[in-house]
């Protein structure tokens, strides 16, 4: 299965194209997905987004945290795999693909301790959230460290916390600054969506619906591009290609949309995407 990024003449991100899976394919070759839970009492975020991981189409996701929030986990999930994350115990192994970090993390040592320790790792990270805002006092710890392949996912505030000089400028050209210093791809959430990498490209989502504003829908488009880089796409195309799908779950379910029905558009906007052979 590929996805194909398609970019109109504007850089607006145009409907992506879905080939059908190989016949051989194994969960394996679709790639294992990671999602950090946040704390016990916070996991619910952390939770959309390994759903949303799932669907797009990683063949494995683990929730990994520590033992409450797992058990929390486990009243909730079924087919979403735990695992435990203490500092002795290094959740990442040669099948992780992507990590998606930041959704209910909470503000503390622990976030950025981890998000510290997992892009050391060259496994592309997928940064939201909390994963952002716990460097809003000492942001080049972070930029020194991002590689080209890891995404970040701010929304309007996070993106002025992390550089609150280009806050007030364009999304276009204030994300393309943000990617140059940040040495990642960025993605500037809001009603247009913007993606931007240090060299220079640029694309923009227009295809969205006001529905999308509601609690959680950040956490499924972070679960989305970690599903996507899981199944390696590259960090550019996933951010792009995951702003068009999320885009079009609001589009198809309109009123009454909430985070916790999104995954369950899912199979519907990829059907609309699928390429007959
Ligand atoms: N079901 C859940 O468990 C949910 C957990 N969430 C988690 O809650 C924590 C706080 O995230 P929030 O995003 O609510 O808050 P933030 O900690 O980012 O702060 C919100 C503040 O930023 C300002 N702001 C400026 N522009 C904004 C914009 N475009 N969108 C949102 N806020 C903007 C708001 O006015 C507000 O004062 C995170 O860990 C997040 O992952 C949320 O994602 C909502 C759902
Ligand atoms: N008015 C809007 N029109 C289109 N999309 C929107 C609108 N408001 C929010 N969105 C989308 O909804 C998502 C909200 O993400 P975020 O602010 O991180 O929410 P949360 O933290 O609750 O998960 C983003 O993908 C954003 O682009």
């Amino acid at each position: 299965m590929t996805f194909h990024l398609r970019l109109a003449d504007d850089n607006s991100v145009a409907q992506p194209a879905l080939t059908m899976p190989e016949k051989d394919i194994h969960k394996y070759s679709r790639g294992h997905a990671l999602v950090v839970s946040g704390p016990v009492l916070k996991t619910g975020a952390s939770r959309l987004a390994a759903r949303a991981a799932l669907a797009v189409g990683a063949g494995l996701v683990t929730l990994v945290g520590d033992r409450s929030a797992l058990q929390e986990h486990a009243a909730h999930v079924t087919a979403i795999m735990l695992k435990e994350f203490d500092p002795g115990h290094d959740p990442l192994d040669e099948r992780v693909k992507a990590v998606a970090i930041g959704p209910g993390a909470g503000v503390t040592p622990v976030t950025q301790n981890n998000v510290l320790r997992l892009l050391q790792s060259g496994i592309p990270i997928v940064l939201d959230a909390d994963a952002l805002t716990v460097f809003a006092e000492n942001n080049h710890i972070l930029f020194n460290i991002l590689k080209s392949f890891d995404v970040m996912t701010p929304h309007k505030g996070e993106f002025a916390r992390l550089f609150p000089d280009l806050a007030d400028e364009e999304a276009i050209p204030a994300a393309l600054a943000a990617a140059r210093r940040a040495g990642c791809v960025v993605l500037l959430k809001g009603p247009h969506t913007v993606i931007a990498d240090p060299s220079g490209k640029w694309a923009v989502n227009k295809h969205a619906s006001p529905w999308l504003a509601t609690a959680g829908s950040g956490d499924i488009l972070t679960g989305l591009i970690c599903g996507l880089l899981a199944q390696g796409v590259n960090s550019f195309d996933a951010a792009a290609i995951a702003a068009w799908l999320h885009g079009d779950i609001g589009v198809r379910a309109g009123p009454g949309l909430t985070a916790d029905a999104m995954p369950e558009f899912i199979p519907l906007v990829l059907q609309g995407c699928l390429q007959e052979d």
